[in-house]
């Protein structure tokens, strides 16, 4: 394996009835999600990679090599410059906010440190909280903690094992703004591990696919999202992911108009955005709907033209289509009924009605 740019780890790991056996070759920046269904292994690579678990093979990190069998080389896990954060966060409950985030930053030579504390703090929106002890905190907030002490140690790479899990929906939304700012600002790449499809379209800029132990599929999130030969394309949490740049703002209306290669959507939105920032969308395939013509007098807002590239059963009496919208991949999920009635196979062009569109950032 090279000491190139990049995370690279060859992980072989056998359990009583489980097998781990993955070649990943991952970027070394961005945030990488982890996929699968539960026992596929997600964990069992963080903890491979940070040490924790003994596997086989080798993990080299933006050029840090911490195992290589080859060479005989094992770095400890307190020797790797990472940041586990759990489910759970596991907060010392006798030490105030300000004490478990300085707990590993304070370890650590001077020399070595990247982020500062207060760069940690501001980050994670904890200045109010600083003396506080964990157990009058709220899930969300302990979460921040955590991963704000993850980054006191002057992180490579953030290791993070479904760090929103443990929380409800408002929890969440809370929390996933600041790891997108902490990914914009300091630009330490993410392992990611998790069972959410929203999370993986809001934050992934990079997939893993496991599954029994190995890897299924890698590539861009929305890539892999709209093939409809792996799991994430079945189901009502089918959906495309669309990169775009933000047109125009109707404050009137709510309207953001995001252009993209193959067209522009409209979506609704309380907050409005500027003229030119990325925007991604999130298309879920049983929000759109297929027409032979151009539909008239209609609610629905967003009308695309599009090819039909692929047709694959779905559940009983549905289909999943994969359209190319000039470019930019997107699905709809209909009955074999309205396929039938429509005549609808592959190679042809129809008028993809989308009635709901989401910002997935
Ligand atoms: N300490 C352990 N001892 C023995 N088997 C284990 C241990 N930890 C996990 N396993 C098994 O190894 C396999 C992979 O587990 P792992 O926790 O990595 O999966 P996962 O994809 O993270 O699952 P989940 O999404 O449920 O957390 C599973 O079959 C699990 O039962």
């Amino acid at each position: 394996m090279s000491a190139a740019p990049g995370i690279h780890a060859r992980l072989q790991l056998a359990r009583a009835d489980f097998v781990l056996d993955v070649d990943l070759q991952l970027p070394g920046d961005g945030v990488t999600a982890l996929f699968g269904p539960s026992g596929c292994g997600k964990t069992t690579c963080l903890r491979a990679i940070a040490g924790l678990e003994r596997a086989r093979g080798a993990v080299h990190v933006n050029g840090d090599v911490w195992q290589d069998d080859a060479r005989r080389t094992w770095v400890p896990t307190h020797r790797r410059a990472l940041g586990y954060v759990f489910q759970e966060a596991s907060l010392f409950a006798h030490l105030t906010v300000q004490r478990n985030i300085e707990y590993g930053w304070k370890r650590l030579p001077a020399a070595q440190r990247r982020v500062s504390l207060e760069h940690a703090v501001e980050l994670l929106g904890l200045s109010a909280l600083l003396a506080r002890m964990p157990q009058l905190l709220s899930g969300g907030e302990r979460q921040r903690v955590a991963i704000a002490r993850a980054l006191g140690a002057s992180p490579r790479v953030l290791l993070m094992d479904e760090p929103l899990a443990a929380l409800d929906a408002a929890r969440k939304a809370e929390v996933l703004p600041y790891l997108e700012r902490l990914q914009r600002e300091l630009r330490i790449p993410m392992l990611y591990v998790t069972h959410s499809a929203d999370e993986v379209a809001r934050l992934a800029t990079h997939l893993v696919l496991l599954r029994a132990g190995r890897v299924l599929a890698q590539g861009a999130p929305a890539a892999l999202m709209a093939r409809l030969d792996l799991p994430l394309a079945t189901g009502d949490g089918a959906a495309a992911l669309v990169h775009g740049r933000v047109q125009a703002w109707d404050a009137q209306d709510h309207l953001l108009t995001v252009g993209f290669a193959g067209g522009r959507l409209h979506v609704t939105t309380p907050h409005a955005r500027a003229v030119g920032e990325e925007a991604r969308l999130r298309v879920l395939a049983r929000d759109v709907s297929l027409a032979r013509s151009p539909p008239q007098a209609t609610s629905v807002l967003n009308v695309l033209p599009a090819c039909i590239v692929q047709i694959a059963p779905d559940a009983p009496g549905q289909v999943m289509v994969r359209l190319d919208a000039g470019g930019t991949a997107l699905m709809a999920r209909i009955t074999v009924r309205s396929q039938r009635e429509l005549g609808l196979a592959e190679g042809e062009t129809v008028f993809a009605q989308v009635k709901g569109v989401a910002l997935a950032d």
